[in-house]
């Protein structure tokens, strides 16, 4: 199966050079020992450069005459693309002249330009980020107690965004959490933790690409951003992994019942007791019972003055509904010194409100200014369908939402929306409720209330009614004008017809409702459906990063392994000699050579290379199993290794079988 070059014969050549320039491979523009597959036929399996025949080293064993002018030119072996040997080129015989060929190019006088390479016509994406600050991951600075830093040390925000600090109240310390919550308080910029505080957040600029995008690439060429999921998308999930992480190592947050971890999301300065009644807080906290973050609702000082105000949350467990945060129960606590009311509903991290969305002047991040004034009208109708949907879960299970509002809506992705303060009118009302069919049309009515403040960019625009719909008149279609106007006309006496786009008499409900802006409902279905199959493509895209990284597990799980590299017996190992198969004459030897070539590459002056690009096109390669060939160099530069991608594949799995025998033996 090998074929060795440079045996003792005499037959030895040079020039399996790779193509690359770079990489342990382009150290050896010659080598002296150049294997063909692993395989160093020397005795004792000990590899051993073997003693070169004149032709070869051009007299240089004696030192004297190393090239004359006489010498021929070196003719490189063809190679392929991707620097590959050819099988062809092996048959390739060598000039006599060759004695005096010139020997290896010291690697300091290489030149790139001297080498073959396609490097080129690659996709090139190297991983050389510019002069950006490197990101440096910190801890939170010791124990709890070092970094008790007061507040008003914090100002660090990475992302331009201002975030504020929210007030301190008598029994703990609250600080705005988010750190990419825009400032809607006012106060200025102020991060709460600073680089002993809190953790730095990961560095995105290591993602987004940088400098113009190769343009005019053939179709098989891709580049390193095609493999990955879309860096807005990324982004977006990262800061939610991370904001869904924080800890606040100094809270003096007390645990309440399963829940510990307290973290407050509040960034209101001023605590009033709109809408509820009572001053709420919303805290982050993780259960104890399945590990899950939730969202605590707290109502500060609430007093329960019946069991059944407290079960009538009962029946808003079983909403389950993709347009409500579910309600997972109630409860009430001494644990903060007073008498408090607690909901605990579904976490969504990184969420706002819609109050935040479209009634706060704020800084988008990159410090650009104040979102645009203008909804879209498509964003409306997304709206109205998402609360529409609510709204008939809740009313077909016999409750209302009762609690309409731009702060206690969520949006917890673009254009997606959830009510958030659904239970609690439900509670604190228990004894003085509005009927049921009241309330349900109320909800209506509050669903117009809204439309036309979001439209109008005002939360007051309902108080001036004329001038809010002369503007939706003047900006909008008169379709969503009259679904405005339907929703907001009060409840008609019984015994007219009427439908949302022509506003007349009939009881109004949610059914009615639905029914008219039916249109609406299936475009909006319609985008959504798109929207599903471009993140199914995407998470298709992933689905390969992932495959790469189950790879670089068995790779690293087997490579370097102290155990192995002695001369111990691996418990389990099918191989009678396990020292002998990694030593460097072994059949695994090569695995450790191919993880040099693929992650240590250098250049020609010897400087490390970080190519993405050719990275993932081993890797690659290495899953499928190709019948494409790599030169493989030992680190002494001594030995060259020609091997296929199919033969690393199997010693691969072969190697990692035989650890995970090896673990199970252990286990017994
Ligand atoms: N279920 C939740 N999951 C994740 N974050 C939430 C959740 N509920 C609320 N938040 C966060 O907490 C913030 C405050 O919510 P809250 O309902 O108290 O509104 P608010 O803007 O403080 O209104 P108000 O002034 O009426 O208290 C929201 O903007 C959101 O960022």
């Amino acid at each position: 199966m090998a074929t060795t070059f440079g045996s003792p014969s005499g037959d030895s050549r040079r020039g399996v050079a790779s193509p690359r320039p770079k990489g342990r491979e382009a150290k050896n523009t010659f080598c002296r020992n150049v294997t063909i597959y692993g395989h160093c036929r020397y005795e004792n399996s000990k590899c051993r450069p073997p003693r070169l025949p004149n032709a070869m080293v051009g007299q240089s064993e004696n030192g004297k005459k190393r090239f004359n002018v006489d010498s021929p030119s070196f003719t490189p072996l063809s190679t392929a693309p991707n620097g590959s040997v050819t099988p062809a080129a092996r048959n390739a015989a060598i000039s006599p002249k060759a004695a005096n060929a010139a020997v290896f190019t010291p690697k300091s006088q290489r030149s790139t330009v001297s080498t073959p390479s396609l490097h080129n016509k690659e996709p090139i994406l190297d991983w050389h980020a510019p002069d950006f600050q490197e990101f440096v991951p910190e801890t939170f600075g010791g124990p709890m107690g070092e970094s008790n830093a007061s507040a008003s040390s914090f100002g660090y925000d990475p992302y331009t965004a201002n975030t504020s600090i929210s007030t301190i109240t008598g029994q703990h310390q609250s600080a705005t959490i988010n750190p990419y919550a825009q400032d809607s308080s006012g106060l200025g910029s102020g991060y709460p933790f600073n680089h002993n505080g809190f953790q730095a957040s990961p560095a995105y600029h290591l993602y987004w690409p940088v400098g113009p995008q190769p343009t005019g690439l053939l179709a098989y060429q891709r580049t390193a951003h095609d493999f990955f999921i879309p860096d807005a998308i990324r982004e977006d999930l990262q800061k939610k992994a991370e904001v869904a992480r924080q800890v606040l190592p100094n809270t003096t947050l007390p645990p309440i019942e399963q829940f510990h971890s307290l973290f407050c999301l509040d960034t209101t300065p001023q605590k009033n007791n709109a809408p509820f009644g009572y001053a709420s807080w919303i805290y982050k906290a993780i259960s104890g019972k399945d590990g899950k973050t939730y969202a605590l609702r707290r109502l500060e000082n609430f007093r329960l003055t019946s069991e059944t105000a407290i079960r009538s949350a009962q029946p808003w467990k079983r909403i389950l509904n993709g347009s409500v945060v579910t309600i997972h129960e109630a409860f009430t606590t001494r644990a903060f010194g007073d008498s408090s009311l607690i909901l605990v509903t579904d976490y969504h991290p990184n969420s706002k409100s819609l109050a935040d969305e479209h009634f706060k002047p704020m800084q988008r991040f990159h410090g650009r200014q104040t979102a645009s004034s203008h909804v879209p009208e498509q964003v409306l109708w997304g709206y109205i369908i998402q609360i529409g949907s609510a709204l008939k879960a809740i009313h077909g299970s016999g409750l209302a939402a009762r609690l309409i509002s731009p702060s206690k809506i969520l949006l917890t992705a673009k254009n997606r929306i959830r009510l958030n303060a659904c239970a609690i009118m439900d509670i604190v009302q228990f004894e003085n409720a509005r009927p049921l069919p009241e309330a349900q049309a109320d909800d209506l009515v509050q669903l117009g209330r809204l439309i036309l403040c979001i439209a109008n960019n005002s939360p007051s625009a309902h108080l001036q009614m004329q001038k809010s719909m002369d503007y939706v008149t003047r900006s909008y279609t008169a379709r969503l004008k009259e679904c405005i106007q339907w929703l907001l006309n009060p409840q008609p006496p019984a015994g007219t017809p009427s439908s949302p786009t022509s506003p007349g008499a009939m009881s109004k409900d949610i059914d009615l409702f639905l029914a008219g802006i039916a249109d609406q409902l299936a475009s909006v279905f319609d985008s959504e459906l798109h929207a599903q199959d471009t993140l199914t493509n995407t998470l298709g895209r992933e689905l390969e990063s992932s495959r790469i990284v189950r790879l670089l597990v068995k790779l690293n799980m087997i490579n370097e392994r102290p155990e192995l590299d002695a001369s111990q017996q691996m418990p389990g190992s099918s191989t009678t000699n396990p020292s002998s198969v990694w030593a460097e004459t072994g059949e695994r030897y090569y695995l450790k050579l191919f993880r040099d070539f693929v992650f240590h590459q250098v250049d020609a002056n010897g400087h490390p290379v970080t190519d993405l690009a050719h990275v993932l096109d081993c890797l690659n390669k290495l899953d499928a199993g190709t019948d494409e060939k790599v030169a493989l160099t030992s680190r002494d530069e001594q030995n060259v290794l020609i091997v296929s991608y199919r033969e690393l594949k199997r010693g691969l799995e072969s190697a990692f079988q035989d650890l995970i025998r090896a673990g199970r033996g252990a286990g017994k």
